[in-house]
């Protein structure tokens, strides 16, 4: 092959991007879980929306995430490029040109904040934007490249969608959404740090302080289980505060103990190396399937007690 050749065919082709690749900018995998915990504050939010404009509500909440997720892979290209797990996201395998995902993105957060306002109501529209803004600025700008504290100040973008839906209802927030948002804030460092255990290699090839790249992975493990301690009881202070019924107190009590119970486990383990780490590989699995089946709870608790 002669050179123009050669470069032909290993070019990044980038001139055709396809929907495959905008849709893989949007991190859906992710956003099922933040849209699912919106969606159940929506359900058990005080007063009452018309079903159409819900769908619509959940749908700005997904495209928000989505543009959010765009912005934050538009703006770490250089760092995915270098991480086993993202390397083939659209940027980094040149599937994309960067300013196709920005505007891409600029679009759908200023068209979902938009929509999401004319729906609902503005309350609901600014915590969106909040949303947005704390993922794209604090954590991505601002935390990541710069503190192992990146995910516990950052996970707040992850929590606010739940005080999104809230107030698209209820059109303001009160005691039992800013409690649903703890529960998300607390639950995402044992969620984070449980995979970053076994990505730690990926994390330190790409710079990335994340906490067991700085602090090593005994302070880790130690860290999730004291956030996992902290987790449990604000689980269940709905129902002690007699926020939900204790359908939701039950199962949020059955839940927490299984969950310490393998952060327990994750604290006790030793393994050094990526394959070896069961425990760390099990707890990142529930705490999605915890996560899901708390919020499911409530729900189903709220529908047992109209
Ligand atoms: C700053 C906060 C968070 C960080 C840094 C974080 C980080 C991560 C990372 C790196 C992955 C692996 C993704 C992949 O390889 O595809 C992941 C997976 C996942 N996260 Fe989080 N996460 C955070 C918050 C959340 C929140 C708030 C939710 C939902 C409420 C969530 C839901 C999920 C889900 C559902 C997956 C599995 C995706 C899959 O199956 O590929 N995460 N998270
Ligand atoms: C409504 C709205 C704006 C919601 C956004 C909230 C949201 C999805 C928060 C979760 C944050 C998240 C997936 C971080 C992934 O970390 P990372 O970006 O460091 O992961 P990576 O290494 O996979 O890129």
């Amino acid at each position: 092959m002669n050179q123009p050749d050669a470069l032909i065919a290993t070019a990044p082709d980038t001139a055709f991007a396809e929907w495959r690749d905008y849709f893989a900018l949007l991190k859906p995998r992710v956003m099922i879980l933040v849209v699912f915990t919106a969606a159940c504050a929506m359900a058990v939010a005080p007063g009452t929306i018309h079903p159409f404009l819900g769908f619509v509500a959940i749908l700005c909440i997904a495209v928000a995430a989505g543009a959010a997720g765009a912005l934050n892979q538009w703006y770490e290209a250089d760092i995915d490029a270098l991480m086993k797990r993202t390397a083939s996201r659209p940027l980094p395998a040149g599937k994309m040109e960067p300013r196709e995902a920005l505007n891409f993105a600029i679009a759908l957060s200023v068209g979902s904040v938009t929509m999401m306002g004319l729906a609902t109501n503005w309350v609901a529209a600014f915590w969106l934007a909040v949303s947005i803004l704390f993922y794209v600025i604090v954590y991505t700008v601002w935390l990541k490249r710069r503190t192992p504290q990146n995910i516990v100040i950052g996970g707040a973008a992850g929590a606010f969608p739940v005080i999104v839906g809230w107030a698209a209802v209820a059109g303001d927030t009160s005691l039992l959404p800013w409690l649903l948002f703890a529960i998300i804030f607390l639950w995402t460092p044992p969620h984070f740090w449980a995979l970053a255990l076994f990505m730690e290699a990926d994390y330190s090839k790409a710079g990335v302080p994340m906490l067991p790249v700085t602090h090593g992975l005994a302070h880790t493990r130690k860290q999730i289980l004291g956030y996992s301690a902290l987790l449990v009881p604000i689980t269940i202070a709905p129902a002690v505060l007699g926020l939900t019924g204790w359908a939701y107190g039950g199962t949020a009590v059955t839940l927490g103990i299984i969950f310490l119970a393998m952060a327990v486990k994750v604290a006790r383990s030793h393994s050094a190396r990526a394959s070896d780490m069961a425990a760390e590989k099990q707890l990142f699995k529930f705490s999605l399937l915890y996560l899901a089946c708390l919020f499911g709870a409530l729900v189903a608790d709220r529908l047992l007690l109209a």
